[in-house]
């Protein structure tokens, strides 16, 4: 594939450990990456479960599609570590790395290949088992198969788009990272990567970057909002009352926290940030004073409600975008 990519001042990323209680599919610890003395990501830390959705926000230059780069592997960290299914990304070799589907900011297409052709190149590369049989799959589930015999250079922006994300999924990778998918699409366009991409979900984990808020509300389950290479907010893309952002010192047990009373849902986004929905009718005062009893150290409790607009501009305040 080509890739333009010039390599970070980079540090190789520490042993896996093993520690995988809730079974979270990413797991991405303390990410930072440095070009030639640039910060363009900071302390970046994020877990994705399987099936979830997750939206990657901020403006240009936030550090969306480096942050993408590293949780696909295909950069290593300056500093910080990523692990797939319980094993470091960097570590391990082709049978992790092919748990993973990545769409670049501008997808590796070869001009002059044939869509089923360049389909079928890339299950090769990654060894698919059955590969014609996955091609014909993926060809199907993005709405190729019209134009399958087709020279790349002669789809439009649209279809290339689809045989980008046909790429990244023709090896049916539990997690696909999609860099921008929607950039560039007219309305309709747009509408059918959509559709797309909300096939996928449930399958697959998804993660989605997009600097345009009410794209990442419509396909995401949450978002993290990143901005000047940090993130500045994470939490669900429905901000409803009854939800509550938790922060703890130490990681609470899952079943404890679920288990207490008044909490009908109890989702760790980190390690130490999590996601509480209340049981209908619940105060969360009455809560609240449960969960501080515990010896979990709540550092802090955030009701919902705050419309995810006013939390990106509040995020993004005084900040435009970065070249
Ligand atoms: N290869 C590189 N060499 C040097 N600096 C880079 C490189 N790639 C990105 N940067 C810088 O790192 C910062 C983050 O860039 P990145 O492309 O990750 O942001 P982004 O949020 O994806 O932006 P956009 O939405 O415009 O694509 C920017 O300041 C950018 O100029």
């Amino acid at each position: 594939m080509p890739d333009s990519t010039p390599t970070p001042e980079c540090r190789t990323a520490g042993p896996a450990d093993e520690d995988t209680a809730t079974a979270p599919l990413l797991q991405a610890e303390q990410l930072s990456c440095r070009y030639a003395g640039h910060t363009a990501l900071e302390d970046f830390s994020l877990t994705v479960y399987p099936g979830e959705v997750v939206g990657l926000l901020g403006p240009n230059g936030a550090g969306k599609s480096t942050a993408l780069k590293l949780l696909a592997g295909v950069m290593p960290p300056s500093d910080g570590r990523v692990r797939l299914a319980g094993r470091d990304l960097l570590d391990r070799g082709l049978r992790y790395r092919r748990q993973l589907g990545y769409l670049p900011e501008r997808p590796p297409l070869y001009p002059e290949m044939r869509v089923r052709a360049y389909l079928r190149f890339c299950a090769r590369l990654r060894h698919t088992p059955q590969a014609a049989a996955a091609v014909d799959t993926a060809l199907a589930e993005c709405g190729l198969e019209s134009v399958a015999g087709r020279r790349l250079d002669q789809l439009s922006q649209g279809y290339r788009q689809r045989v980008g994300i046909a790429q990244a999924i023709v090896h049916r990778p539990a997690l696909i990272v999609l860099d921008e998918p929607t950039v560039g699409l007219d309305p309709l366009q747009l509408q059918g990567i959509r559709t797309l991409i909300r096939r996928l979900r449930g399958e697959h984990a998804i993660i989605l970057s997009s600097h345009i808020l009410p794209e990442i509300q419509a396909l995401a389950d949450r978002v993290v909002i990143l901005n000047r290479g940090r993130i500045c907010h994470q939490g669900p893309t429905h901000t409803d009352a009854d939800w509550i952002s938790a922060r703890f010192r130490d990681r609470p047990d899952a079943s404890a926290l679920g288990g207490l009373p008044g909490i009908a849902q109890a989702k760790p986004l980190t390690g130490d940030h999590w996601q509480i929905r209340l049981s209908p009718g619940t105060a969360p005062e009455t809560v609240l004073a449960e969960v501080a009893a515990q010896d979990w150290g709540l550092l802090a409790w955030q009701p919902g409600g705050d419309a995810l607009e006013q939390i990106f501009l509040k995020a993004t305040e005084g900040t435009g975008d970065t070249p």
